[in-house]
């Protein structure tokens, strides 16, 4: 079987083609009290608080989500390694972020099994991957300039082990989350087909101006690269705000046939040398719920939210979704 039919678009499918995905996993983790201002951002959690991030993994089950976002977003090897840690640790802190966000799903799932409810779905994992650039812990998530130095093989080795050490914790789905460039998906592109990974993933890229990738390429440039692999069988954007989504869903489809992803954050913006989110234009829990209609019948077929969305957020949208199955 291909990995173009398998779970997620299972799920879709099951979902009456469109799905939701969970919402900013570090602000939830923020919500409930963690401290996370640090290099390693909502990854600490993962040394200092892993019962943390099962509730919030249990929170966006309660609210809906189809899919669940594991807390290895800002998760590496090097990043523990500067903490202390052996690469032994590392690796099982990565694994743990897997299981973690499966155990959540699993005791969820058993439960409603014993008291059913309407309208849920025994949600997927999703083994978060985040840029090069949240690595870099500097905000370049969204800038996407890297400089001269960082060419696609540094790109291939800093994805690598940490590939092969999440997807050994077999999750349901990889989610390369708030892509800046060009370079790094092609990176990533050929890091799943070297690795012949067969586990699904999605590549969502961020923008800032909801025109182009944050290194300003154009979304047809980018996926001309992932619509070749078929270990990609969703693209979309994510961590971008709201205003821009319905335009960046009918760009996306211009150029590609795989299911659309689009999870933005609330509209404001990060600054990356404060470590603060910086009051914008903000989108609230009610505009999520006109807006998740719209996208969805504009083509997106998984709908969630980034960082400063909460379990609300994701209530509002799995009410709209769901009330149309
Ligand atoms: C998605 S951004 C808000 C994550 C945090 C960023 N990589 C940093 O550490 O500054
Ligand atoms: N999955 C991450 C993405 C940050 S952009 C989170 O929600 O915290
Ligand atoms: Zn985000």
């Amino acid at each position: 079987m291909g990995v173009t039919k398998g779970p997620l678009e299972e799920l879709i499918e099951k979902a009456g083609g469109c799905a939701v995905i969970d919402g900013g996993f570090a602000t939830q983790l923020e919500a409930l009290g963690a401290d996370i201002n640090d290099p390693l951002w909502s990854a600490l959690c993962l040394i200092s608080n892993p019962h943390l991030i099962k509730k919030v993994h249990m929170q966006y089950l309660e609210a809906g989500a189809d899919v669940l976002i594991t807390s290895s977003y800002q998760a590496t090897i090097p990043g523990f390694l500067s903490k202390g840690l052996s690469i032994e640790e590392a690796e099982k802190l990565l694994q743990k972020s897997v299981k973690l966000a499966i155990e959540a799903r699993d005791n969820f799932w058993t439960h409603l099994q014993k008291n059913p409810k309407d309208g849920y779905n025994r949600a997927l994992v999703a083994a978060s991957i985040g840029s090069y650039g949240a690595y870099l812990a500097d905000g370049s998530e969204y800038s996407g300039g890297y400089g001269p130095d960082i060419e696609l093989d540094k790109l291939k080795d800093f994805h690598r082990r940490r590939l092969q050490v999440l997807a050994s914790a077999e999750p349901d789905l990889l989610a390369f989350e708030a892509i800046p460039n060009k370079l790094e998906a092609q990176a990533i592109v050929e890091l799943l087909n070297e690795e012949k990974v067969n586990i699904p993933s999605w590549i969502c890229f961020s923008s800032v101006d909801g025109k182009h990738t944050p290194s300003g390429h154009s979304f047809k440039e980018c996926l001309e690269i992932l619509n070749c692999c078929e270990r990609v069988p969703a693209i979309g954007v994510n961590c971008t705000s709201p205003h821009f989504i319905d335009k960046l869903i009918h760009e996306l489809r211009k150029f590609t046939k795989k299911a659309i992803v689009v999870y933005p954050n609330s509209g404001e913006i990060w600054d990356g040398r404060a470590k603060k989110w910086m009051p914008s234009e903000c989108f609230g829990d009610g505009n999520f719920e006109a807006l998740a209609l719209k996208w969805h019948e504009s083509g997106a077929n998984l709908i969630g939210g980034c960082c400063r969305t909460t379990p609300n957020t994701i209530q509002a949208i799995t009410k709209a979704l769901k009330s149309k199955r």
